[in-house]
């Protein structure tokens, strides 16, 4: 079978896999207890009194009821004004604010550990709380718990460390796994976010204080998907560092050893996959900042025999052609235009790679589907990586890189050859989109701004989606005062619009994968994209998860892939697709929110 049959036959099993993965057992069919419908179903619990108090899951401080203080053996050991939980909220909320402007902590924002020390001190308490707060304050919260501060929160995560969250395999592990996972306390878990730590963000080998990247990606599942925080667990694999100054710090937490490398690091990787799928062999496991070495192999090791995705490669992909596509209408031009544009990728990482992979597929889609239409679709794209341009002549390829390659003598016709600089090929290129997914801050220099300004297009588009908010490749300030107003400019982390003057505002979008969702092209309305808009702001986060999830129940039931879960099956899910409404309707409901449940005391 061809090569390209047989891509379009993997991508077209990866949407089967993740539609089965979405209905069965993940968003929409989520954990029902506390769903709106069922949120006046009491919640069992198997311990009384302090316990209670010292279990985040269950707490809920001064909003116990005074029913619930007797049941429970709590009276006495609060004080004794039963608060609500908005007046809760309130109490805390004032806290936070006196701290933040007292605290001093970091050069960008002064304030963002901070605050999220206060925050995490709060997740520690009482998570149903916390997260109440977080979906109240998404966009201010959001670069808080996620990027960029996570990026700081993991540099320093071996001081900041006081409760554990999630869990830890190392390699001392080996052995023990399957036996391990039944130390963690849920017996279902829905979703794992997992990391090796080798690659935090641009950041680097962070080694074990990487946790904190996947804590902060399972945090936005619950506060803008509405994942019970009860499925979800953080992952830590660690199998060493190559980080030199942490294999000398004596107060880092993790195995002061080297990376295992080969058949002993993917042994390590394989025990800990086969230790999951048996406790919960419904779980989907998120693979997230592995190194590109591996982030690759790992995938087509795993894709197809377990329910698992990369979201640096996959998830990326997603939101880039979300931006692409938005960025196409932006200029004024249907979709459909979109295998017409020339980009040019700065990075040929994992990130940079699953984003040209997608794009290209998308632009063979549009045209055709054929084979022919898949290859000259990569003719769009100029890959440059720390070496300059990638062309055939490139010694020691990457095979991942390989099929980007420029071939040498049309590179040469066109002025460029192997290793030709950014700025040398977005002079002579004369890009539609320049996207940086380098980890190099500030790759975007004013020379390739300048060059950039020959671009073809009526309005080019400048994603510098590495992260955190040093490492992007430019600022948006940058972009709109060199390239001009009329551009696109979308970022991974988030920064301010930019005050254009005369009542213009600069639109800096974030293009992150917390969004990783195609369908966002079309969720923006044509208002919005010619105002520069091609991501919906992130206030808008469980909204759009709604509608995603409502159109993904949709084609899996349409593509007869749905299973139903527990109470609904797949025959009722068909009725309630019938009918726009009630499909959002029953993802609203299935969707956890951040409600005190009743408790009531069952011995264990
Ligand atoms: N916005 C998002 O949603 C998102 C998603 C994933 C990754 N990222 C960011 O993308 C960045 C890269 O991630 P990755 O996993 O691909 O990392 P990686 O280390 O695998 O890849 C980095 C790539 O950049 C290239 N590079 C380095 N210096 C360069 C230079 N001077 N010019 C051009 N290319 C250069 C490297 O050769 C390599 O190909 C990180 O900063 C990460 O935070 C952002
Ligand atoms: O974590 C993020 O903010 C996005 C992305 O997954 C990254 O690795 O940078
Ligand atoms: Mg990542």
């Amino acid at each position: 079978m061809s090569n390209f049959y047989n891509q379009t036959r993997a991508a077209s099993s990866l949407m089967r896999r993740l539609k089965r993965s979405v209905i069965n057992p993940t968003a929409v069919s989520r954990a029902r207890c506390f769903t709106t419908t069922e949120g006046h179903r009491p919640t069992l619990v198997h311990k009384r009194s302090l316990d209670i108090l010292h279990d985040p899951w269950f707490n809920k401080g001064t909003a116990f009821s005074m029913t619930e203080r007797d049941r429970l053996d709590l009276r006495g050991l609060l004080p004794p004004n039963v608060m609500s939980s908005e007046q809760q909220i309130e109490r805390f909320m004032v806290d936070l604010k006196r701290l933040e402007v007292q605290a001093r902590d970091g050069p960008s924002d002064p304030n963002a550990l901070a605050k999220w020390r206060i925050l995490n001190r709060l997740h520690d308490r009482n998570e149903t709380m916390y997260y109440k707060v977080l979906i109240a304050n998404i966009e201010e919260y959001a670069p808080i718990v996620y990027t960029p501060t996570v990026g700081l929160v993991c540099q320093n995560y071996s001081g900041l460390f006081r409760r554990p969250r999630g869990m830890y395999f190392s390699a001392e592990d080996r052995g023990e796994m399957m036996s391990m996972v039944y130390n963690w306390p849920a017996d279902q878990v829905d979703m794992i976010v997992v990391t090796d730590g080798s690659r935090i963000l641009g950041l680097g080998d962070l080694g074990v204080q990487g946790i904190g990247i996947a804590i902060g990606k399972l945090d936005l599942y619950v506060a803008a998907a509405g994942i019970n925080p009860q499925r979800v667990l953080p992952v830590m694999i660690d199998v060493g560092t190559n980080n030199e100054k942490l294999l000398k710090n004596p107060l880092y937490l993790g195995l002061q050893q080297h990376r295992l490398d080969g058949d002993e690091y993917i042994a390590v990787i394989d025990e800990f996959m086969e230790a999951v799928f048996t406790r919960w062999p419904n779980v989907i496991v998120q693979f997230e900042d592995f190194q590109s070495k591996w982030a690759f192999k790992l995938l087509q090791r795993y894709r197809n025999a377990h329910r698992m995705f990369n979201d640096d490669v996959q998830g990326t992909a997603g939101v880039a052609i979300a931006g692409l596509l938005g960025a196409v209408r932006a200029q004024g031009r249907p979709m459909i235009d979109f295998p017409k544009q020339k980009i040019v990728v700065a990075g040929a990482g994992s990130a940079g790679i699953g984003v040209v992979n997608a794009a290209r597929k998308t632009m063979a889609r549009m045209l055709g589907n054929t084979e022919h239409a898949f290859d000259s679709a990569k003719s769009q794209f100029w890959v440059v990586d720390a070496n300059g341009l990638i062309t055939d002549e490139r010694e020691n390829i990457d095979p991942d890189a390989l099929p980007f390659a420029r071939n040498t003598n049309e590179a040469g016709r066109q002025g460029l050859r192997e290793g030709s600089s950014l700025v040398e090929v977005v002079r002579q290129v004369r890009p539609d989109v320049l996207l940086g997914l380098s980890g190099v801050g500030g790759l975007f220099s004013k020379e390739v701004l300048e060059a950039l300004k020959g671009s073809t297009s009526a309005k080019p588009a400048i994603f510098a989606m590495s992260n955190p908010t040093k490492n992007a490749e430019c600022t948006p300030e940058e972009a709109f005062s060199i390239v001009g107003d009329n551009i696109i400019f979308a970022s991974g982390s988030p920064f301010r619009d930019v005050d254009l003057g005369n009542g213009q505002i600069g639109h800096s979008n974030q293009g992150n994968n917390m969004y990783l969702f195609p369908g966002l092209a079309a969720y923006i309305t044509e208002d919005e994209v010619l105002k520069g808009m091609i991501f919906p702001p992130i206030s808008k986060i469980r909204d759009i998860t709604k509608e995603v999830a409502a159109a993904v129940v949709k084609e899996a039931v349409e593509e007869d892939l749905a299973e139903g879960y527990r109470d609904i099956d797949a025959r009722e899910l068909q009725k309630i697709c019938q009918n726009e409404e009630e499909v959002l309707e029953y993802v609203e409901n299935s969707m956890w929110s951040p409600e005190y449940p009743t408790l009531v005391y069952k011995r264990g």
